[in-house]
Parts: C-alpha cells; sequence; structure tokens
C-alpha cells in the first residue's frame, strides 16, 4: 500500500494562539476515496491547507505524492485538482470559457490544445450542454462541478476537495458523489472533507475523524464501522414487558416507540437466540427481531460518547 498522503505529528497553531491541529499522523492509500470527517471547526481546512502547502506546519511534517510540503509544492501540485472553498468562477463567462481562463492560467498547458482539454472537463463532469451558459446563470451545483472541470484540465493523481458537497441540494450532492466515485474508478485518489457522516459512509472507501484538531480515529469504513455495535430492534404489542426482558438479558439504552423496542446489545459473547427465547418465554409476542447493521455514527458514538455534533 502506497501512501499518496502521510502526516506525521502535523500541528498548525495560528498566530492568536489558536491551536487548530494537534500532532496528526494520517495516512492516506493511494487509489482510496478518503473522508476527512469533522464537525466545523476542528480543524480539518488547516489541514488541507497545510497539505496544499498553502501555509506551513507549526510543527510535524506533510508528504503528498511522495514530496515534503510545502518545498514541494511546484513539482506536487501539477500532480493535484483541488477545490478548497468553493471555485473562483467570472459570472459573466459561460462555462467553457471559465474553463479556458483556468487553462491559460496554467503555464504547463498548451494553448494549442485548449479546445480539446476544456471540451473534455466539460464532458467529465456533464456540463457539456450547459457549455454556453453564463456561469452566473449555473445552480450551485453546476458551479461546484464547473470548479471540479478546472481541477480536471490536467490528468491528476489526487483530489482533494473541501466540503465538495456543501450548501448543494440533494440532487446536486448526488450528482458530485457519483463524479466522485467515477473518479475514483478511474484510479485517482480523492480526499475529501465533509462534516455529513452518510456522506463519508456513502463514497469513502476510508475515513479519518476529527475533533477539536485531533484524529480519534482513521481506517477503512468497514472497519470503522464495525467498531460500532448496531442497534438491536424487537418488533411487538407487548413493548412493556419485552423491554424488562430485554434489560434482563443485558440490553441496554432501551428506548420504546409505538410497536418497537429498540436497545444496544450485550456483549459479543450473547447469543441473540438466547434473547428471543427469553422473550417467548415470557409470553412476549415478537413480530420482529434483528440487529440493524453498525452505521459509522454508531462507531462514532461508541467512541466519543455522544453524537456527532455538527454544529461542531
Ligand atoms: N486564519 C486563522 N487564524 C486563527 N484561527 C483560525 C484561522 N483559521 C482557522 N482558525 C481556527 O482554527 C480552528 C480550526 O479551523 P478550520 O477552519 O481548520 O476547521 P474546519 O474543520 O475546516 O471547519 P470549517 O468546516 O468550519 O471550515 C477553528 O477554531 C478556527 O476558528
Amino acid at each position: 500500500m502506497t501512501a499518496v498522503i502521510e502526516t506525521h505529528g502535523l500541528t498548525k497553531r495560528y498566530r492568536g494562539g489558536q491551536l487548530a491541529v494537534d500532532r496528526l499522523d494520517l495516512t492516506v492509500p493511494a487509489g482510496s476515496v478518503f473522508g476527512f470527517l469533522g464537525p466545523n471547526g476542528s480543524g480539518k481546512t488547516t489541514t488541507i491547507r497545510m497539505l496544499m502547502g498553502l501555509i506551513e506546519p507549526t510543527a510535524g511534517s506533510v508528504t503528498v505524492l511522495g514530496g515534503t510540503m510545502p518545498k514541494a509544492v511546484s513539482s506536487v501540485l501539477p500532480q493535484v485538482g483541488a477545490l478548497i472553498e468553493g471555485p473562483a468562477l467570472y459570472g459573466f463567462l459561460n462555462g467553457r470559457d471559465n474553463l479556458a481562463r483556468f487553462d491559460a492560467a496554467d503555464p504547463t498547458a498548451d494553448p494549442r490544445t485548449r479546445r480539446a482539454r476544456v471540451a473534455a472537463a466539460l464532458d467529465r463532469v456533464g456540463l457539456t450542454p450547459a457549455a454556453n451558459k453564463k456561469a452566473k446563470a449555473y445552480s450551485l451545483g453546476m458551479k461546484q462541478r464547473l470548479g471540479l472541470a478546472a481541477a480536471l484540465l490536467q490528468p491528476r493523481r489526487l483530489l482533494v476537495l473541501d466540503e465538495p458537497t456543501n450548501g448543494l441540494d440533494p440532487q446536486g450532492m448526488r450528482e458530485i458523489r457519483s463524479l466522485v466515485r467515477e473518479l475514483a474508478a478511474d484510479g485517482t485518489t480523492v480526499f475529501l472533507s465533509s462534516h455529513l457522516l452518510d456522506e463519508i459512509e456513502q463514497v469513502c472507501t476510508h475515513a479519518a475523524v476529527m475533533a477539536q484538531g485531533r484524529l480519534l480515529t482513521s481506517g477503512s469504513v468497514a472497519d470503522l464501522a464495525a467498531g460500532g455495535r448496531g442497534r438491536l430492534t424487537v418488533i411487538t404489542p407487548d413493548t412493556g414487558d419485552a423491554a424488562r426482558l430485554l434489560k434482563e438479558s443485558g440490553v441496554t439504552e432501551l428506548t420504546i416507540a409505538e410497536d418497537r423496542v429498540t436497545g444496544d446489545p450485550p456483549d459479543d459473547t450473547t447469543e441473540l437466540s438466547d434473547i428471543t427465547a427469553a422473550l417467548v418465554r415470557g409470553g412476549v409476542r415478537v413480530r420482529g427481531f434483528g440487529v440493524e447493521r453498525a452505521s459509522l455514527e454508531d462507531a462514532f458514538v461508541a467512541l466519543t460518547g455522544e453524537g456527532f455534533d455538527v454544529a461542531g
């Protein structure tokens, strides 16, 4: 496994004294879609700025595509497409001309092949039909896709996207997510930040969870979700009896809603069939019984003892 991004003890203290990133060790495997998850203010943007060589770390190191940042900026950045804090577009220019301007700003881009590059990038993000429309008439999702097209004018080994679906409606979010999946399928490593757990779960193969500048956990999304235990649900008209018997069987955090009793299953050694047997013995009419698959959210709650607070 080659790492596309690697940080060791990465730390950023702003001049005002704010410790934004605190000894971060991060490894982003090649070919992954890596979700960088954390509530607002947890240090995601600051980390991304250090990855891109836009600000210097206070301590620790960052390597991106094998180069130490910010020293290797000039050799590394041409291989990285980045979309940070929304694209800077000219509203009075159409989508195609906006991309042509981005392309012209790249000294390595051959002007003779510009038209073809721009057309291919528009096509890649599905904006060919809107290429002649002024960018100010674009929806937020289309603007975001145009920003991605700009990042994709050149072949990239790594894409870094800071909150790429922030502010988008559900349709816009879906468009960006499917685009990210397609890019990953082509072999591009994608590093994206988000404060949305389910977004990470839907598109990412790997994730790191940040809180208050520190890394809480990282790994493959499957392994992270496995760290959380799913909720046990019993469907029955006899909710009161069921809750009592479940409690006696070691089920905790019980809640009752209509014909459903849910709770956290006891430790792994307890057979679920023993629990159903106890319910049936106690005369509870069990209409349904199951354990939901653990989600990343369950894992997060198990890890921090609290819910994932989006507001930070
Ligand atoms: N230029 C700066 N000077 C001083 N403090 C800063 C600066 N930029 C960010 N911070 C502080 O550093 C902490 C981390 O901010 P950062 O923007 O990296 O978090 P984030 O996870 O990206 O959140 P958001 O999604 O809101 O951007 C916050 O407490 C923020 O107030």
